[in-house]
C-alpha cells in the first residue's frame, strides 16, 4: 500500500529531487527512499566501515555492526512506511534534510508524521554519519509504544 504523507503548507513546492544539486545529495535522497525499504542488510552498504548512526534522543550506535544491530533493532518494532524530504541542502561533506518520516509502531499498529531534522556527512560517496533530530516524545505519545524504554 502506498502511503502518502501531508505536506506541510510552509514547505516548498516542487520535490528535492529536482532542486538537489551534486551527487552527495542525490546519494541522501536515495538513501531516503531505500529507508522505505526497512531492510538493514540493505541499508548498510550505504555506511562506510567506521559509520555512526544516531537517532538523537537515543544512544549512538558506532561501527558498520552497530549501526547494523540499531537499524535492524528499530525495524523489529517499527515500520518506515514513507520518507518525505521537504527540503534538502549541503555544504562541503555535509548535508541536512528536512522531512516528514511516516512511521508505524508494530506493537500498536498507530502511525505518526514525524517531523525530523536530518545530519548525515558523506565521504567517498558512502554515509559516515546520519543523525537524526526529533521529538521523541511526541512520536511514542502518538503511537502509544515507549520507543526509549
Ligand atoms: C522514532 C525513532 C525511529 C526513527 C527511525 C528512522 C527515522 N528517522 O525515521
Amino acid at each position: 500500500m502506498t502511503q502518502s504523507i501531508q505536506r506541510p503548507e510552509w514547505a516548498n513546492t516542487g520535490s528535492p529531487a529536482q532542486t538537489s544539486e551534486g551527487a552527495d545529495e542525490a546519494l541522501v535522497l536515495e538513501f531516503m527512499s531505500a529507508l522505505e525499504s526497512n531492510d538493514a542488510d540493505a541499508l548498510i552498504s550505504y555506511f562506510i566501515e567506521d559509520g555512526m548512526y544516531q537517532n538523537m534522543p537515543l544512544p549512538p550506535a558506532y561501527g558498520r555492526d552497530a549501526v547494523h544491530a540499531t537499524l535492524a533493532g528499530l525495524f523489529s518494532v517499527l515500520r518506515i512506511d514513507k520518507i518525505d524530504t521537504l527540503h534538502i541542502a549541503s555544504r562541503g561533506d555535509m548535508v541536512f534534510t528536512e522531512r516528514v518520516d511516516l512511521l508505524t509502531a508494530l506493537p500498536t499498529g498507530k502511525s505518526f508524521e514525524l517531523p525530523v531534522l536530518g545530519v548525515l556527512q558523506l565521504r567517498d560517496g558512502k554515509i559516515a554519519a546520519w543523525r537524526d533530530y526529533f521529538d521523541l516524545r511526541a512520536f511514542e505519545t502518538a503511537v502509544d509504544f515507549a520507543l526509549g524504554a
